[in-house]
């Protein structure tokens, strides 16, 4: 026995299971894509049994490449994309609907309606969110209104709700386990982060059952353990957090004051404001960093819902570059004397503006725009948006003049170029650590702290390693000219 921790990664766009060994390294890693529905305009869904299948699949292949047996790991960690709804039948497990994704805006009128209502200022107390189709409610609301019966079903307690997390447990657990996490919980717009409980008041806005919902725990804690069937042996499932806030712990972002920004499918920085629940007024969400043996750690996060994701419009949408990383090249290449601003509102944009109804835009483009600028205008996109989200969060806190530098992780980080242009635009340092699988990496450690197999919080937040800090290099004309044009081609956006 080595110590091995099995980390299920669930994303947006792809699911990872990497295997961990005893000294916290990569020793099998597995990675599988799934389809993207997107069945009409700013809607976004997922198959759940596709998610399940890539799940089972990455889980073998990633301990079938450590060359170890199931019986060789002390226990699972799983982190998820954060908000996505799935609606199951409890008595034969089969979703009723396909899985209505975080960036989904369907619910975008309905939100109005509840904001009309005078009601915002009750989600936002009691839950640190705003009123937006970001998050679960509306979308669980719109499930059990609109597949027939399912409000009923779900009164009756025939129907469960959950996150990623509680679905992949409830499966795994073969449906023992109806489980989640505080920081899961915390993104539903149903939770009360202050009192820590599934809030009445608010599901009887959003017309939600009690009897539908998962019981809600600590982030390393016993969520269960596998069908024996599975693997052959029963493993305990010991962590679970959203993947944002795993990234967090990943990047041992553990004292207040501490930042983090991770670049996926979206990008999204989150503060450790530590015991206090520190109140946005600048419209950033106020949530649970996570949540150790009964003690809840806060944090500040700013969510930006487009950010490699443009990357993936550039190589599917518009095929002008063949994968990820020729985006850095072709930037490099940019004109630099064409000012090119591409505001990436595929689904509306997030934090600090949540407009669900703005829509991408292009400003700028001369006859002369090529592959090139739109490379370079949508990876600078990322920066710009990571930089508006710092700004309000400089606002929100006081950092006492101690402030920690930013660290990112993610797939776009691998991007020297993207690293570079954001510390210029930001005006500030940015360190890039050695292991890039910080998001898998927290989970890991929730479980295997849980375990007793993996180092206590101090030991293990002392193991961060930087691989390189990217220091701004931009003359200060150059970065207020691109900020003033960047600035524009929001206000040109926005509903
Ligand atoms: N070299 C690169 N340059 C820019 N973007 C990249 C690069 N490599 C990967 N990406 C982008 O990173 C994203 C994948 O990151 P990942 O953390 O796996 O996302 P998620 O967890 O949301 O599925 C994709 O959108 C991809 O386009
Ligand atoms: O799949 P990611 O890594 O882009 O993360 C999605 C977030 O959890 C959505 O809130």
């Amino acid at each position: 026995m080595g110590g091995y921790i099995l980390a299920i990664d669930q994303g947006t766009t792809s699911s990872r299971a990497i295997v961990f060994d005893g000294k916290q390294q990569v020793a099998g890693l597995d990675q599988k894509e799934f389809r993207q529905h997107f069945p009409k305009s700013g809607w976004v869904e997922h198959d759940p049994e596709e998610i399940w299948d890539s799940v089972v699949v990455t889980v073998n292949e990633a301990i079938r490449k450590a060359g170890i047996s199931p019986s060789d790991i002390a226990g699972i960690g799983i982190t998820n994309q954060r908000e996505t709804v799935v609606v199951w039948d409890r008595e034969t497990g089969k979703p009723i609907h396909n899985a209505i994704v975080w960036q989904d805006r369907r619910t975008s009128a309905y939100c109005d309606k509840l904001k009309k209502q005078g009601l915002e200022k009750t989600f936002t107390k009691k839950t640190g969110l705003l009123l937006d189709p970001y998050f679960s409610g509306t979308k669980l609301n719109w499930l059990l209104s609109n597949v027939k019966g399912a409000q009923a079903r779900a009164a009756k307690g025939e129907l469960c709700f959950g996150t990623i997390d509680t679905f992949l447990i409830w499966r795994l657990t073969g449906g023992k386990s109806f489980v989640t996490d505080a920081t899961n919980a915390s993104r539903t717009l149903l939770y009360n982060i202050a009192d820590n409980a599934w809030d009445d008041e608010l599901l009887d806005i959003l017309r939600v059952p009690r009897a539908m919902l998962p019981e809600v725990k600590d982030c390393a804690a016993d969520f269960g353990v596998t069908d024996k069937e599975r693997f052959g042996t029963a493993i305990p499932i010991l962590g679970v957090a959203g993947d944002q806030q795993a990234a967090t712990i990943g990047q041992a972002c553990f004292k207040p004051g501490m930042l983090k920004s991770t670049y996926g499918t979206g990008c999204f920085a989150l503060l450790n404001t530590g015991k206090d629940m520190v109140r946005s007024k600048n419209r950033l969400l106020t949530t649970i960093a996570y949540r150790l043996d009964g003690e809840t750690t806060y944090a500040l996060e700013g969510s930006i819902f487009v950010a490699g994701a443009a990357v993936q419009w550039l190589r599917d949408g518009l095929k002008v570059i063949k994968a990820a990383p020729d985006t850095g090249t072709l930037a490099e290449g940019a004109d630099p004397s064409q000012e090119v601003y591409l505001v990436p509102a595929f689904t509306g944009l997030g934090a600090p503006h949540w407009d669900p109804d703005a829509r991408g835009a292009i400003f700028g483009m001369t006859r002369n725009t090529g592959p090139a600028e739109f490379a370079r205008a949508a990876l600078e996109a990322v920066c710009y948006q990571t930089r508006d989200l710092l700004e309000a969060m400089h606002k929100d806190w006081r950092s006492n003049g101690k402030e920690t530098v930013l660290r990112v992780d993610g797939g776009m980080v691998v991007s020297d170029w993207t690293m570079q242009r954001l510390s210029d635009l930001l005006d500030a340092p940015v360190d890039r650590p050695t292991i890039l699988e910080t998001t898998a990496l927290g989970v890991a450690w929730l479980a295997g702290s849980r375990a007793g197999v993996w180092p206590k919080q101090e030991e293990f937040a002392k193991s961060w390693a930087r691989d390189r800090r990217f220091e701004p290099a931009m003359d200060e004309a150059t970065r207020k000219t691109k900020l003033k044009g960047w600035r524009n081609a929001v206000k040109r956006t926005l509903t």
